[in-house]
């Protein structure tokens, strides 16, 4: 299946045309598609299977985001998302990236963490090494739980061990390192940790407290690259003042939340598309910002010697294709088949692509006109909508309160009862 990402003027398109262009885009037939649509998404009745005492849904947007090529292959993708502007800046700075190639990335593997914590070891240095003497045991112990995980080509294979220090005593932390294959992981590790847990606890003649998987998913991480064409960002002063821009979230960990917000807008919406575990990736992504000691941005940007800007990412992704929502949620399995994705590798590579794109189209407007002007016009809509104005009057408030420079709800409102008014004397 081939996909061309490439689709100008999107927006000018009602949500069934876009449909229908996307999956034509997609090289899908429509009803592919289909549970994107309200009525052919997540009934009541699988949601009641899914989380405890339901008593409703709530509807969140899903955009499609063009422009996009990753490791050479076009993209369209879905981004599930409330924030205006998302999936238009999402979109901008793919357009500026696809002149020179795209986006490439690298991944170190679909490995998990799990954590067993042992307390009360006598001789806790001792108790380490027997531990790690027992690696092969332990190992062949947490295969023995998921044969369907090692058939694929997976299953644990490396233990390490630490000695802690804490305020109560020195712990020993076992972790086990799992190759998840194309899941998210937490089930399967965390079963193996249970599993494994008694006969530590036996190695070290002592007793095991907490087993389970770390969220700072240190040997899961993507890498995404991208070259961004400095005429199409606005020439050479934009690009020297991105990269101040960055080496400002670099150094203060104050630019550095809002510049990782920039990227999680991306990473984000698309985890929560394709049915992923939104807190396990977002818990995983700043864990990492804080690798080095203090809290720094997650990406950086520099210009090439041609002047060009060059963005790269490093993100831990916990993302699967098999398991959780994903394979149980009607509208992220149509998310997924938009995307064209088979292994959890080629997913995580597109999330990163878009947390950089992200980052970058963010970054782009603040070190040019401001952060207002792309997107209050396009949060002038939502503005529209809390001011109370109806479905076909959104555009018409939303397009005055632009003009005019006050995008506020109570210039809305203003606005609304004048265009009600006119109406009502026409
Ligand atoms: C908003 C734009 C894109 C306008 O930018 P523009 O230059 O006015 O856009 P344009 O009309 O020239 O269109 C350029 C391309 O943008 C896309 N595009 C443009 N508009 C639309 C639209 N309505 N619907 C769909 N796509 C749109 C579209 O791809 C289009 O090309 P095409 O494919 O059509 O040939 C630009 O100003 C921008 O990128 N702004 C950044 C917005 C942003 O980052 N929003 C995130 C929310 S703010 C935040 O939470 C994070 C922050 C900022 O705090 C993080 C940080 O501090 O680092
Ligand atoms: N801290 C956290 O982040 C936590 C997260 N969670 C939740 O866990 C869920 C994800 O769990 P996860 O373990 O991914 O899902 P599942 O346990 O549902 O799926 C994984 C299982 O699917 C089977 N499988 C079939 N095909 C494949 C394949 N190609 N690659 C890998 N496995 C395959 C495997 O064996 P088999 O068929 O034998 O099962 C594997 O163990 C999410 O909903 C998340 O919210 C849960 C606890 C903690």
């Amino acid at each position: 299946m081939t996909i061309n990402s490439r689709i100008s003027g999107l927006r000018d398109h009602t949500p069934d045309e876009r449909l229908a262009l996307v999956a034509g885009g997609a090289g899908l037939d429509a009803t592919a598609l289909e549970a994107l649509q309200p009525h052919a998404g997540l009934s009541l009745a699988q949601a009641d299977h899914m989380v405890e005492n339901v008593v409703g849904l709530i509807g969140i947007p899903v955009g499609v985001a063009t422009n996009f090529t990753v490791d050479g292959v076009d993209r369209l993708i879905p981004m599930a998302t409330e924030e205006p502007s998302v999936v238009a800046a999402a979109s901008n700075a793919a357009r500026m990236a696809r002149v020179h190639g795209g986006f490439t990335t690298s991944y170190t593997g679909d490995v998990m963490i799990a954590q067993i914590q042992v307390l009360d070891a006598v001789d806790p240095h001792g108790t380490r090494f027997a531990l790690l003497e027992a690696r092969e045991e332990l190992l062949a112990l947490a295969n023995e739980q998921d044969p369907v995980l090692v058939s694929l080509g997976g299953g644990a294979f490396d233990i390490s061990v630490r000695v802690l220090p804490t305020r109560v005593g020195a712990q020993i932390i076992v972790h086990l390192h799992v190759d998840v294959r194309d899941a998210m992981g937490a089930n399967a590790v965390n079963t193996m940790a249970e599993a494994i847990a008694p006969r530590i606890a036996e190695l070290a003649d002592t007793r095991t407290l907490l087993r389970i998987l770390t969220n700072k998913a240190e040997l899961r991480l993507t890498r995404a690259r991208a070259v961004f064409d400095a005429e199409l960002l606005g020439g050479a002063q934009v690009v020297s003042d991105i990269v101040a821009a960055s080496a400002f979230a670099e150094a203060d960990p104050y630019r550095a939340a809002t510049h990782n917000k920039g990227i999680m807008n991306g990473i984000t919406a698309v985890v929560l598309a394709t049915g992923n575990d939104t807190r396990a990736v977002e818990s995983g992504c700043h864990s990492h910002a804080a690798r080095l000691g203090g809290y720094s941005a997650l990406s950086q940007f520099e210009q090439d010697a041609a002047g060009n800007l060059v963005g790269t990412l490093e993100v831990p992704l916990a993302v699967g294709l098999v398991g959780g929502a994903t394979r149980a949620h009607p509208t992220a399995q149509a998310a997924v088949r938009l995307l064209g994705v088979e292994t959890a590798r080629e997913l995580a590579s597109i999330v990163a692509a878009v947390g950089l794109a992200q980052n970058l189209a963010a970054c782009r407007a603040l070190a040019a006109e401001g952060i207002q002007r792309g997107h209050m016009t396009l949060h002038a809509r939502t503005i529209a909508a809390s001011a109370g104005a109806e479905v076909d009057e959104i555009g018409d408030v939303a397009a005055r309160i632009v003009a005019e420079r006050r995008i506020r709800v109570e210039y809305a409102r203003e606005v609304l009862a004048e265009l009600r008014a006119e109406k009502t004397t026409a």
